[in-house]
Protein backbone atom coordinates (compact mmCIF):
# COMPACT_ATOMS: atom_id res chain seq x y z
CA UNK A 1 0.00 0.00 0.00
CA UNK A 2 2.48 2.37 1.17
CA UNK A 3 4.38 1.37 -2.30
CA UNK A 4 1.50 2.45 -4.19
CA UNK A 5 1.42 6.03 -2.30
CA UNK A 6 4.73 6.67 -2.91
CA UNK A 7 4.40 5.74 -6.67
CA UNK A 8 1.88 8.47 -6.55
CA UNK A 9 4.32 10.61 -5.16
CA UNK A 10 6.50 9.90 -8.63
CA UNK A 11 9.70 9.48 -6.61
CA UNK A 12 11.50 7.12 -9.39
CA UNK A 13 13.57 5.80 -6.51
CA UNK A 14 14.92 5.99 -3.15
CA UNK A 15 17.32 9.32 -1.89
CA UNK A 16 20.51 7.62 -0.07
CA UNK A 17 19.61 7.43 3.64
CA UNK A 18 16.09 6.36 2.60
CA UNK A 19 18.57 3.40 0.83
CA UNK A 20 20.06 2.67 3.83
CA UNK A 21 17.87 3.44 6.61
CA UNK A 22 14.37 1.55 5.80
CA UNK A 23 16.30 -1.68 5.40
CA UNK A 24 17.93 -1.35 9.17
CA UNK A 25 14.29 0.20 10.85
CA UNK A 26 12.51 -2.78 9.36
CA UNK A 27 14.79 -4.61 10.72
CA UNK A 28 13.75 -3.75 14.30
CA UNK A 29 17.42 -1.68 15.17
CA UNK A 30 17.50 1.62 16.32
CA UNK A 31 19.38 4.24 14.23
CA UNK A 32 20.39 7.77 14.72
CA UNK A 33 20.27 8.87 11.06
CA UNK A 34 22.36 11.98 9.67
CA UNK A 35 21.95 13.01 6.54
CA UNK A 36 22.07 16.59 4.35
CA UNK A 37 18.66 19.17 4.74
CA UNK A 38 16.34 17.99 2.05
CA UNK A 39 17.58 14.41 1.35
CA UNK A 40 14.32 12.75 2.33
CA UNK A 41 14.72 11.59 5.78
CA UNK A 42 11.24 12.24 6.75
CA UNK A 43 9.86 9.13 4.41
CA UNK A 44 13.16 7.36 5.51
CA UNK A 45 11.33 7.17 8.98
CA UNK A 46 7.84 7.18 8.21
CA UNK A 47 7.67 4.06 5.79
CA UNK A 48 8.64 1.86 8.34
CA UNK A 49 6.69 3.41 10.84
CA UNK A 50 3.74 2.71 8.42
CA UNK A 51 4.75 -0.24 8.01
CA UNK A 52 5.89 -1.53 11.31
CA UNK A 53 1.95 -0.47 12.61
CA UNK A 54 0.51 -2.45 9.31
CA UNK A 55 2.77 -5.76 10.46
CA UNK A 56 1.32 -5.08 14.23
CA UNK A 57 -2.36 -4.77 13.31
CA UNK A 58 -1.88 -8.22 11.32
CA UNK A 59 -1.20 -9.76 14.33
CA UNK A 60 -3.53 -8.00 16.88
CA UNK A 61 -6.67 -5.80 16.12
CA UNK A 62 -6.32 -3.88 19.61
CA UNK A 63 -6.44 -0.22 18.81
CA UNK A 64 -3.80 2.11 20.27
CA UNK A 65 -1.37 4.82 19.93
CA UNK A 66 1.57 2.94 18.16
CA UNK A 67 4.22 5.48 16.97
CA UNK A 68 4.66 8.60 18.65
CA UNK A 69 6.63 10.97 16.13
CA UNK A 70 8.19 14.50 18.12
CA UNK A 71 9.81 17.30 15.87
CA UNK A 72 10.35 20.96 17.27
CA UNK A 73 8.26 23.35 15.87
CA UNK A 74 4.34 23.27 14.95
CA UNK A 75 5.30 23.57 11.23
CA UNK A 76 7.35 20.86 10.81
CA UNK A 77 5.03 18.66 12.70
CA UNK A 78 2.62 19.44 10.04
CA UNK A 79 4.59 19.01 7.52
CA UNK A 80 5.39 15.19 8.79
CA UNK A 81 2.04 15.07 9.60
CA UNK A 82 1.10 15.62 5.84
CA UNK A 83 3.98 13.03 4.60
CA UNK A 84 2.58 10.55 6.39
CA UNK A 85 -0.97 11.25 5.63
CA UNK A 86 0.19 10.74 1.57
CA UNK A 87 2.20 8.10 2.46
CA UNK A 88 -1.03 6.12 3.85
CA UNK A 89 -3.06 7.42 1.08
CA UNK A 90 -3.86 4.08 -0.10
CA UNK A 91 -4.49 2.60 3.67
CA UNK A 92 -8.39 3.72 3.84
CA UNK A 93 -8.65 4.42 7.26
CA UNK A 94 -6.96 1.43 8.58
CA UNK A 95 -4.02 4.29 9.42
CA UNK A 96 -4.71 7.24 11.93
CA UNK A 97 -2.32 9.75 12.21
CA UNK A 98 -3.01 13.27 14.78
CA UNK A 99 -0.97 15.77 14.45
CA UNK A 100 -1.87 17.81 18.10
CA UNK A 101 1.33 20.74 17.85
CA UNK A 102 -1.09 23.23 16.62
CA UNK A 103 -2.39 25.53 19.53
CA UNK A 104 -6.35 25.27 19.81
CA UNK A 105 -9.29 23.58 21.73
CA UNK A 106 -7.27 21.03 24.05
CA UNK A 107 -10.81 19.17 24.56
CA UNK A 108 -10.95 18.60 20.74
CA UNK A 109 -7.24 17.38 20.83
CA UNK A 110 -8.03 15.38 24.26
CA UNK A 111 -11.17 13.34 22.18
CA UNK A 112 -8.94 12.76 19.26
CA UNK A 113 -6.25 11.30 21.67
CA UNK A 114 -8.90 9.10 23.12
CA UNK A 115 -9.72 7.48 19.65
CA UNK A 116 -6.19 6.14 19.94
CA UNK A 117 -5.20 6.95 16.22
CA UNK A 118 -2.06 4.99 15.59
CA UNK A 119 0.28 7.48 14.86
CA UNK A 120 0.56 10.84 17.15
CA UNK A 121 2.75 13.95 15.58
CA UNK A 122 3.95 16.62 18.53
CA UNK A 123 6.46 18.67 19.94
CA UNK A 124 7.74 17.49 22.80
CA UNK A 125 6.37 19.85 25.11
CA UNK A 126 2.67 19.37 23.81
CA UNK A 127 3.37 15.00 23.78
CA UNK A 128 3.55 15.80 27.33
CA UNK A 129 0.83 18.05 28.44
CA UNK A 130 -1.52 15.49 27.35
CA UNK A 131 0.44 12.46 28.85
CA UNK A 132 0.11 14.06 32.19
CA UNK A 133 -3.07 15.07 31.34
CA UNK A 134 -3.72 11.20 30.82
CA UNK A 135 -5.08 11.83 27.41
CA UNK A 136 -3.13 9.56 25.91
CA UNK A 137 -1.29 6.57 27.22
CA UNK A 138 1.91 4.99 25.69
CA UNK A 139 3.33 2.97 28.52
CA UNK A 140 2.13 -0.08 27.37
CA UNK A 141 1.74 0.21 23.80
CA UNK A 142 4.00 2.11 21.80
CA UNK A 143 6.15 0.35 19.50
CA UNK A 144 8.34 3.13 18.34
CA UNK A 145 9.68 6.40 19.08
CA UNK A 146 10.77 9.32 16.47
CA UNK A 147 12.66 12.41 17.16
CA UNK A 148 13.00 14.84 13.95
CA UNK A 149 15.17 17.40 13.57
CA UNK A 150 16.76 16.30 16.72
CA UNK A 151 19.66 18.81 16.41
CA UNK A 152 17.46 21.63 17.20
CA UNK A 153 15.48 19.71 19.67
CA UNK A 154 17.64 21.16 22.98
CA UNK A 155 18.43 24.29 21.63
CA UNK A 156 14.24 25.02 21.53
CA UNK A 157 14.40 24.20 24.70
CA UNK A 158 13.20 20.85 25.48
CA UNK A 159 15.48 19.39 27.12
CA UNK A 160 13.42 18.84 30.23
CA UNK A 161 10.55 17.62 28.45
CA UNK A 162 12.05 15.11 26.14
CA UNK A 163 13.40 13.91 29.59
CA UNK A 164 10.10 13.67 31.45
CA UNK A 165 8.54 12.22 28.52
CA UNK A 166 10.62 9.50 28.36
CA UNK A 167 9.23 8.14 31.98
CA UNK A 168 6.04 8.20 30.25
CA UNK A 169 6.60 5.66 27.64
CA UNK A 170 7.30 1.59 27.80
CA UNK A 171 10.79 -0.25 28.74
CA UNK A 172 10.87 -1.23 25.00
CA UNK A 173 10.45 0.44 21.87
CA UNK A 174 12.15 0.94 18.99
CA UNK A 175 13.63 4.45 18.58
CA UNK A 176 15.02 6.90 15.54
CA UNK A 177 16.66 9.78 15.92
CA UNK A 178 16.71 12.35 12.11
CA UNK A 179 19.55 14.77 11.85
CA UNK A 180 20.73 17.08 9.48
CA UNK A 181 24.23 17.53 11.71
CA UNK A 182 25.49 15.48 14.66
CA UNK A 183 26.14 18.26 17.11
CA UNK A 184 26.97 17.58 21.08
CA UNK A 185 23.40 18.05 21.37
CA UNK A 186 22.25 14.77 19.23
CA UNK A 187 24.89 12.78 20.77
CA UNK A 188 23.61 13.37 24.33
CA UNK A 189 19.91 12.52 22.67
CA UNK A 190 21.08 9.99 21.49
CA UNK A 191 22.61 8.54 24.70
CA UNK A 192 19.08 9.13 26.45
CA UNK A 193 16.79 7.95 23.25
CA UNK A 194 19.07 4.99 21.50
CA UNK A 195 19.58 1.77 22.89
CA UNK A 196 22.51 0.06 20.71
CA UNK A 197 22.06 2.16 17.91
CA UNK A 198 22.73 1.79 14.43
CA UNK A 199 24.79 5.30 13.52
CA UNK A 200 24.36 6.51 9.85
CA UNK A 201 26.25 8.88 8.88
CA UNK A 202 26.26 9.63 5.05
CA UNK A 203 29.53 10.32 3.82
CA UNK A 204 28.00 13.52 2.08
CA UNK A 205 28.16 16.74 1.93
CA UNK A 206 26.04 18.98 4.01
CA UNK A 207 24.38 20.65 1.39
CA UNK A 208 23.54 19.79 -2.49
CA UNK A 209 26.54 19.43 -5.18
CA UNK A 210 27.45 22.59 -7.34
CA UNK A 211 25.54 21.01 -10.13
CA UNK A 212 22.45 20.88 -8.14
CA UNK A 213 22.88 23.91 -5.78
CA UNK A 214 24.72 27.08 -7.16
CA UNK A 215 25.60 29.58 -4.38
CA UNK A 216 26.80 33.25 -5.65
CA UNK A 217 27.41 36.87 -3.23
CA UNK A 218 27.18 40.39 -4.21
CA UNK A 219 28.80 43.24 -2.43
CA UNK A 220 26.60 45.81 -1.52
CA UNK A 221 25.68 48.55 1.25
CA UNK A 222 22.37 48.58 2.32
CA UNK A 223 20.58 51.26 -0.10
CA UNK A 224 22.28 49.17 -2.94
CA UNK A 225 20.14 45.81 -1.37
CA UNK A 226 17.24 47.21 -1.91
CA UNK A 227 17.96 48.52 -5.67
CA UNK A 228 19.37 45.18 -6.75
CA UNK A 229 16.33 43.24 -5.29
CA UNK A 230 14.59 45.93 -7.30
CA UNK A 231 16.18 45.71 -10.40
CA UNK A 232 16.66 41.68 -10.24
CA UNK A 233 12.44 41.28 -9.64
CA UNK A 234 11.68 44.00 -12.47
CA UNK A 235 14.17 42.92 -14.91
CA UNK A 236 12.79 39.56 -14.05
CA UNK A 237 16.14 38.27 -13.75
CA UNK A 238 15.26 36.40 -10.60
CA UNK A 239 12.26 33.54 -11.89
CA UNK A 240 10.55 30.65 -10.16
CA UNK A 241 9.74 30.14 -6.71
CA UNK A 242 11.67 32.61 -4.21
CA UNK A 243 12.92 32.95 -0.73
CA UNK A 244 14.01 36.08 0.45
CA UNK A 245 15.57 36.13 4.05
CA UNK A 246 16.58 39.03 6.52
CA UNK A 247 17.73 39.35 9.87
CA UNK A 248 15.12 40.63 11.45
CA UNK A 249 10.68 40.02 11.83
CA UNK A 250 10.56 43.83 11.01
CA UNK A 251 12.57 43.75 8.17
CA UNK A 252 10.62 41.15 7.05
CA UNK A 253 8.52 43.78 6.10
CA UNK A 254 10.73 46.59 4.32
CA UNK A 255 11.16 44.34 1.31
CA UNK A 256 7.39 43.91 1.14
CA UNK A 257 6.78 47.72 1.89
CA UNK A 258 9.50 48.64 -0.83
CA UNK A 259 7.66 46.86 -3.36
CA UNK A 260 3.99 47.28 -2.11
CA UNK A 261 1.36 44.64 -2.83
CA UNK A 262 -0.04 46.51 -5.57
CA UNK A 263 3.18 46.13 -7.06
CA UNK A 264 4.17 42.30 -6.09
CA UNK A 265 0.72 42.39 -8.09
CA UNK A 266 1.90 43.88 -11.13
CA UNK A 267 4.83 41.76 -11.39
CA UNK A 268 1.79 38.75 -11.37
CA UNK A 269 3.87 37.84 -7.75
CA UNK A 270 2.30 36.85 -4.91
CA UNK A 271 4.25 37.24 -2.02
CA UNK A 272 4.08 36.64 2.08
CA UNK A 273 5.68 37.08 5.01
CA UNK A 274 6.92 34.62 7.47
CA UNK A 275 8.28 34.80 10.82
CA UNK A 276 8.22 33.81 14.49
CA UNK A 277 5.83 36.27 15.69
CA UNK A 278 2.92 35.45 13.68
CA UNK A 279 0.65 33.59 14.99
CA UNK A 280 1.31 29.59 14.24
CA UNK A 281 -1.86 28.78 11.98
CA UNK A 282 -1.19 31.80 9.15
CA UNK A 283 2.80 30.62 9.40
CA UNK A 284 1.64 27.05 8.24
CA UNK A 285 -1.35 28.62 6.07
CA UNK A 286 1.96 30.78 4.10
CA UNK A 287 3.76 27.90 3.75
CA UNK A 288 0.94 25.48 2.98
CA UNK A 289 -0.43 28.55 -0.18
CA UNK A 290 3.42 29.24 -0.58
CA UNK A 291 3.82 25.54 -1.47
CA UNK A 292 0.38 25.09 -3.65
CA UNK A 293 2.03 28.26 -5.71
CA UNK A 294 -0.39 31.01 -4.47
CA UNK A 295 2.61 32.70 -3.61
CA UNK A 296 6.02 33.18 -5.93
CA UNK A 297 7.76 35.06 -3.01
CA UNK A 298 8.41 34.46 0.44
CA UNK A 299 9.88 36.85 2.75
CA UNK A 300 11.28 35.08 5.93
CA UNK A 301 12.89 36.12 8.90
CA UNK A 302 15.01 33.06 10.58
CA UNK A 303 16.56 34.74 13.31
CA UNK A 304 16.19 36.73 16.64
CA UNK A 305 16.52 40.68 16.56
CA UNK A 306 20.70 41.03 16.53
CA UNK A 307 21.34 44.27 15.17
CA UNK A 308 21.51 47.41 17.15
CA UNK A 309 19.85 50.60 16.42
CA UNK A 310 22.78 51.77 14.74
CA UNK A 311 22.77 49.18 12.32
CA UNK A 312 26.00 47.26 14.32
CA UNK A 313 25.86 43.31 15.55
CA UNK A 314 24.65 42.89 18.94
CA UNK A 315 27.10 40.77 21.06
CA UNK A 316 25.38 37.77 22.49
CA UNK A 317 25.84 39.30 25.57
CA UNK A 318 23.69 42.34 25.18
CA UNK A 319 21.31 40.28 22.95
CA UNK A 320 20.56 38.09 25.81
CA UNK A 321 19.63 41.62 27.27
CA UNK A 322 17.73 42.64 24.52
CA UNK A 323 15.77 39.75 24.26
CA UNK A 324 15.12 39.76 28.01
CA UNK A 325 13.69 43.45 27.66
CA UNK A 326 11.54 42.80 24.95
CA UNK A 327 10.12 39.01 26.21
CA UNK A 328 6.77 40.96 27.91
CA UNK A 329 6.41 42.77 24.93
CA UNK A 330 7.02 40.94 22.11
CA UNK A 331 5.45 37.40 21.76
CA UNK A 332 8.01 34.95 20.11
CA UNK A 333 6.54 31.60 19.37
CA UNK A 334 8.91 29.20 20.70
CA UNK A 335 7.94 26.15 19.11
CA UNK A 336 8.45 27.91 15.29
CA UNK A 337 11.01 27.98 12.94
CA UNK A 338 11.23 29.21 9.37
CA UNK A 339 14.56 28.00 7.92
CA UNK A 340 15.12 24.99 9.76
CA UNK A 341 13.39 21.63 8.01
CA UNK A 342 10.40 23.32 6.40
CA UNK A 343 10.75 21.61 3.06
CA UNK A 344 9.32 24.23 1.25
CA UNK A 345 8.74 23.19 -2.59
CA UNK A 346 10.11 23.69 -5.27
CA UNK A 347 12.14 26.87 -4.38
CA UNK A 348 14.28 27.80 -7.27
CA UNK A 349 16.17 31.02 -5.40
CA UNK A 350 17.31 31.77 -1.89
CA UNK A 351 18.32 34.88 -1.45
CA UNK A 352 19.77 36.01 1.63
CA UNK A 353 18.75 40.00 1.70
CA UNK A 354 21.06 40.00 5.51
CA UNK A 355 23.51 37.27 5.63
CA UNK A 356 23.29 34.86 7.65
CA UNK A 357 24.70 35.54 11.18
CA UNK A 358 26.72 32.08 11.34
CA UNK A 359 27.49 29.03 8.70
CA UNK A 360 25.09 26.76 10.30
CA UNK A 361 22.15 29.12 9.51
CA UNK A 362 23.32 29.47 6.07
CA UNK A 363 23.22 25.96 5.40
CA UNK A 364 20.25 25.44 6.49
CA UNK A 365 18.89 28.37 4.67
CA UNK A 366 20.80 27.49 1.48
CA UNK A 367 18.96 23.82 1.85
CA UNK A 368 15.32 25.23 1.67
CA UNK A 369 16.14 25.04 -2.27
CA UNK A 370 17.64 22.57 -4.44
CA UNK A 371 15.64 20.12 -2.26
CA UNK A 372 15.05 16.15 -3.89
CA UNK A 373 17.02 16.04 -7.62
CA UNK A 374 15.94 19.80 -7.98
CA UNK A 375 17.98 22.63 -9.24
CA UNK A 376 18.76 25.68 -6.86
CA UNK A 377 20.84 29.05 -6.29
CA UNK A 378 21.56 31.06 -3.17
CA UNK A 379 22.03 34.33 -3.74
CA UNK A 380 23.64 36.38 -0.65
CA UNK A 381 23.79 40.36 -0.14
CA UNK A 382 26.71 41.19 1.36
CA UNK A 383 27.47 44.38 3.31
CA UNK A 384 31.27 45.37 4.59
CA UNK A 385 30.02 44.54 7.88
CA UNK A 386 28.82 41.63 6.93
CA UNK A 387 32.09 40.11 5.02
CA UNK A 388 33.72 38.21 7.97
CA UNK A 389 30.29 35.98 7.86
CA UNK A 390 30.55 35.51 4.65
CA UNK A 391 34.47 34.26 4.64
CA UNK A 392 33.36 32.27 7.76
CA UNK A 393 30.69 30.50 4.84
CA UNK A 394 33.07 30.58 2.12
CA UNK A 395 35.81 28.64 3.66
CA UNK A 396 33.70 26.05 5.05
CA UNK A 397 31.92 25.36 1.82
CA UNK A 398 35.08 25.35 0.37
CA UNK A 399 36.17 22.35 3.03
CA UNK A 400 32.69 20.29 2.41
CA UNK A 401 33.35 20.48 -1.01
CA UNK A 402 36.94 19.33 -1.55
CA UNK A 403 38.80 23.23 -1.62
CA UNK A 404 36.39 24.06 -4.69
CA UNK A 405 35.51 27.86 -4.73
CA UNK A 406 31.69 27.41 -4.33
CA UNK A 407 30.71 30.86 -3.55
CA UNK A 408 31.09 32.79 -6.83
CA UNK A 409 30.77 36.46 -7.17
CA UNK A 410 27.55 37.82 -8.95
CA UNK A 411 28.74 40.11 -11.35
CA UNK A 412 25.84 42.97 -10.92
CA UNK A 413 27.04 46.42 -12.77
CA UNK A 414 25.27 48.97 -9.92
CA UNK A 415 26.26 51.96 -11.81
CA UNK A 416 24.51 51.02 -14.91
CA UNK A 417 21.86 51.02 -12.60
CA UNK A 418 21.45 54.10 -11.08
CA UNK A 419 17.92 54.93 -12.19
CA UNK A 420 16.68 51.65 -10.14
CA UNK A 421 18.98 52.92 -7.20
CA UNK A 422 17.69 56.58 -7.01
CA UNK A 423 13.92 55.14 -7.10
CA UNK A 424 14.61 52.53 -4.41
CA UNK A 425 16.55 54.33 -2.35
CA UNK A 426 13.42 56.50 -2.18
CA UNK A 427 11.14 54.35 -1.22
CA UNK A 428 13.25 52.51 1.04
CA UNK A 429 13.50 55.61 3.05
CA UNK A 430 9.77 55.90 3.55
CA UNK A 431 9.96 52.42 5.26
CA UNK A 432 10.12 54.15 8.62
CA UNK A 433 9.78 52.11 12.06
CA UNK A 434 6.26 54.05 12.47
CA UNK A 435 5.66 52.56 8.72
CA UNK A 436 6.63 48.83 9.72
CA UNK A 437 4.71 48.53 12.78
CA UNK A 438 1.33 49.88 10.40
CA UNK A 439 2.04 47.40 8.24
CA UNK A 440 1.80 44.81 11.04
CA UNK A 441 -1.18 45.92 12.21
CA UNK A 442 -2.53 46.02 9.25
CA UNK A 443 -2.14 42.39 8.95
CA UNK A 444 -3.38 41.98 12.68
CA UNK A 445 -6.70 43.58 11.37
CA UNK A 446 -7.23 41.27 8.24
CA UNK A 447 -6.07 38.36 10.37
CA UNK A 448 -9.31 39.09 12.40
CA UNK A 449 -11.86 40.39 10.17
CA UNK A 450 -10.33 36.56 8.34
CA UNK A 451 -10.89 34.53 11.54
CA UNK A 452 -13.25 32.19 11.36
CA UNK A 453 -14.04 31.84 15.34
CA UNK A 454 -14.49 35.82 15.41
CA UNK A 455 -17.46 35.66 12.40
CA UNK A 456 -20.15 34.27 15.24
CA UNK A 457 -19.04 37.94 17.48
CA UNK A 458 -19.14 40.05 14.29
CA UNK A 459 -22.70 38.70 13.59
CA UNK A 460 -23.76 39.49 17.05
CA UNK A 461 -21.34 42.65 17.10
CA UNK A 462 -21.82 44.44 13.63
CA UNK A 463 -20.73 47.87 15.05
CA UNK A 464 -17.18 46.40 15.58
CA UNK A 465 -17.10 44.77 12.43
CA UNK A 466 -18.03 48.17 10.54
CA UNK A 467 -15.60 49.98 12.85
CA UNK A 468 -13.13 47.71 12.09
CA UNK A 469 -13.72 47.72 8.21
CA UNK A 470 -13.76 51.71 8.77
CA UNK A 471 -10.69 52.12 10.73
CA UNK A 472 -8.09 54.51 8.82
CA UNK A 473 -6.22 52.81 6.10
CA UNK A 474 -3.10 52.07 7.99
CA UNK A 475 -0.37 52.27 5.18
CA UNK A 476 1.62 55.13 6.21
CA UNK A 477 4.14 54.35 3.38
CA UNK A 478 3.33 56.75 0.59
CA UNK A 479 2.93 54.54 -2.47
CA UNK A 480 5.15 55.16 -5.71
CA UNK A 481 2.82 54.35 -8.03
CA UNK A 482 5.98 54.91 -10.61
CA UNK A 483 7.71 51.88 -8.91
CA UNK A 484 5.56 49.62 -10.51
CA UNK A 485 6.46 50.78 -14.16
CA UNK A 486 9.91 51.30 -15.28
CA UNK A 487 10.61 53.56 -18.25
CA UNK A 488 12.68 52.16 -20.78
CA UNK A 489 15.02 54.56 -20.64
CA UNK A 490 15.87 53.79 -16.84
CA UNK A 491 16.93 50.18 -18.41
CA UNK A 492 20.83 49.33 -19.43
CA UNK A 493 20.32 49.12 -23.36
CA UNK A 494 21.18 45.02 -23.61
CA UNK A 495 17.98 44.74 -21.32
CA UNK A 496 15.38 47.33 -23.52
CA UNK A 497 13.42 45.58 -25.88
CA UNK A 498 13.10 42.35 -23.79
CA UNK A 499 12.07 44.48 -20.26
CA UNK A 500 9.80 46.85 -21.97
CA UNK A 501 8.08 43.99 -23.44
CA UNK A 502 7.50 42.86 -19.80
CA UNK A 503 6.16 46.20 -18.92
CA UNK A 504 3.77 46.31 -21.65
CA UNK A 505 2.40 43.55 -19.88
CA UNK A 506 2.26 45.03 -16.33
CA UNK A 507 0.61 48.13 -17.98
CA UNK A 508 -2.13 46.39 -19.47
CA UNK A 509 -3.12 46.35 -15.77
CA UNK A 510 -3.57 49.98 -15.34
CA UNK A 511 -3.88 53.22 -17.05
CA UNK A 512 -1.46 53.88 -19.75
CA UNK A 513 -1.38 56.94 -21.67
CA UNK A 514 -2.44 56.25 -25.20
CA UNK A 515 0.03 54.21 -27.60
CA UNK A 516 -0.37 54.55 -31.58
CA UNK A 517 -2.72 51.33 -32.87
CA UNK A 518 -0.42 48.86 -34.06
CA UNK A 519 -0.67 45.31 -33.83
CA UNK A 520 3.10 43.57 -33.13
CA UNK A 521 1.78 40.32 -34.45
CA UNK A 522 0.66 41.50 -37.77
CA UNK A 523 4.49 43.00 -38.14
CA UNK A 524 6.25 41.36 -40.91
CA UNK A 525 9.82 39.90 -39.83
CA UNK A 526 12.21 42.19 -41.95
CA UNK A 527 15.47 41.16 -42.84
CA UNK A 528 15.87 38.23 -43.27
CA UNK A 529 13.99 34.44 -42.19
CA UNK A 530 12.66 33.42 -39.45
CA UNK A 531 15.56 31.75 -37.75
CA UNK A 532 17.47 34.63 -38.18
CA UNK A 533 14.30 36.67 -35.62
CA UNK A 534 14.82 33.74 -33.15
CA UNK A 535 19.22 34.49 -33.48
CA UNK A 536 18.78 38.25 -32.57
CA UNK A 537 15.98 37.77 -30.01
CA UNK A 538 18.66 35.32 -28.32
CA UNK A 539 21.19 37.58 -28.61
CA UNK A 540 19.12 40.53 -27.14
CA UNK A 541 18.42 37.91 -24.43
CA UNK A 542 20.44 38.63 -21.65
CA UNK A 543 19.78 34.98 -19.99
CA UNK A 544 20.81 33.33 -23.14
CA UNK A 545 23.39 35.52 -24.56
CA UNK A 546 27.01 35.50 -22.42
CA UNK A 547 27.86 39.32 -22.87
CA UNK A 548 25.53 41.89 -21.79
CA UNK A 549 26.40 45.72 -21.91
CA UNK A 550 24.31 46.61 -19.05
CA UNK A 551 24.81 44.36 -16.55
CA UNK A 552 28.09 42.78 -16.50
CA UNK A 553 28.99 39.14 -15.72
CA UNK A 554 31.64 37.17 -16.84
CA UNK A 555 31.62 33.95 -18.76
CA UNK A 556 32.46 31.54 -15.57
CA UNK A 557 29.88 32.82 -13.79
CA UNK A 558 27.20 32.31 -16.78
CA UNK A 559 25.77 29.44 -16.24
CA UNK A 560 25.29 29.54 -12.42
CA UNK A 561 23.67 33.16 -13.52
CA UNK A 562 21.35 31.88 -15.58
CA UNK A 563 20.31 29.18 -12.94
CA UNK A 564 20.31 32.03 -10.57
CA UNK A 565 18.01 34.23 -13.11
CA UNK A 566 16.12 31.58 -14.55
CA UNK A 567 15.67 29.28 -11.09
CA UNK A 568 14.46 26.29 -13.40
CA UNK A 569 14.01 23.30 -11.55
N1 LIG B 1 12.71 9.27 -3.01
C1 LIG B 1 12.44 10.53 -3.29
N2 LIG B 1 12.47 10.97 -4.56
C2 LIG B 1 12.20 12.26 -4.87
N3 LIG B 1 11.86 13.21 -3.96
C3 LIG B 1 11.82 12.83 -2.67
C4 LIG B 1 12.11 11.48 -2.26
N4 LIG B 1 11.96 11.41 -0.92
C5 LIG B 1 11.63 12.64 -0.51
N5 LIG B 1 11.54 13.49 -1.56
C6 LIG B 1 11.22 14.94 -1.54
O1 LIG B 1 12.38 15.61 -1.07
C7 LIG B 1 12.00 16.77 -0.32
C8 LIG B 1 12.78 16.82 0.99
O2 LIG B 1 12.35 15.78 1.86
P1 LIG B 1 12.36 15.93 3.45
O3 LIG B 1 11.63 17.15 3.89
O4 LIG B 1 11.93 14.64 4.03
O5 LIG B 1 13.93 16.16 3.70
P2 LIG B 1 14.71 16.17 5.06
O6 LIG B 1 15.92 15.35 4.88
O7 LIG B 1 13.79 15.81 6.20
O8 LIG B 1 15.11 17.70 5.14
P3 LIG B 1 15.34 18.60 6.45
O9 LIG B 1 16.56 18.10 7.15
O10 LIG B 1 15.52 19.97 5.90
O11 LIG B 1 14.10 18.45 7.28
C9 LIG B 1 10.49 16.68 -0.12
O12 LIG B 1 9.87 17.63 -0.98
C10 LIG B 1 10.12 15.28 -0.54
O13 LIG B 1 8.84 15.25 -1.15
Amino acid sequence: MACKAIAKLAWAEPTLIQETAIPLLLEGKDVLMRARTGSGKTAAFAIPVIQKIINLKHTSAYQCIRALILSPSKELCGQISSVVADLTLKCGREIRCVDISPTGDMQTQKSLLLDKPDIVVATPSKALIHLKASNMKLKDDLAMLVVDEADLIFSFGYEDEIKELLGFLPKIYQAVLASATLSDDVLSLKKIVLRNPVTLKLEEPELAPSSQLQHYHLFAEEDDKAAILYALLKLNLIRGKSIIFVRTVDRCYNPMLLLPSRQWEQFKIGACVLNSELPAAVRCLSVEQFNRGKYQIIVASDEKSLEKPDGGLLSHKEEKHKEKKQSSKRKRDKESGVSRGIDFQHVSNVINFDFPLDVSSYVHRAGRTARGNNQGSVLSFVSIREKPLMFAVEEHLSKVFNNQRVLQKYEFALEEMEGFRYRSRDAWRAVTRIAVREARLKEIKQELLNCKKLQGYFEENPNDLAALRRDKALHTVRLQPQLAHVPEYLLPAALRTESSAADDDQDAQEPAPPKPKENKRKQPVHHGSVKRHKYQARRSNPLQSFEIKGIKRKTRNTKGADAAASGDT
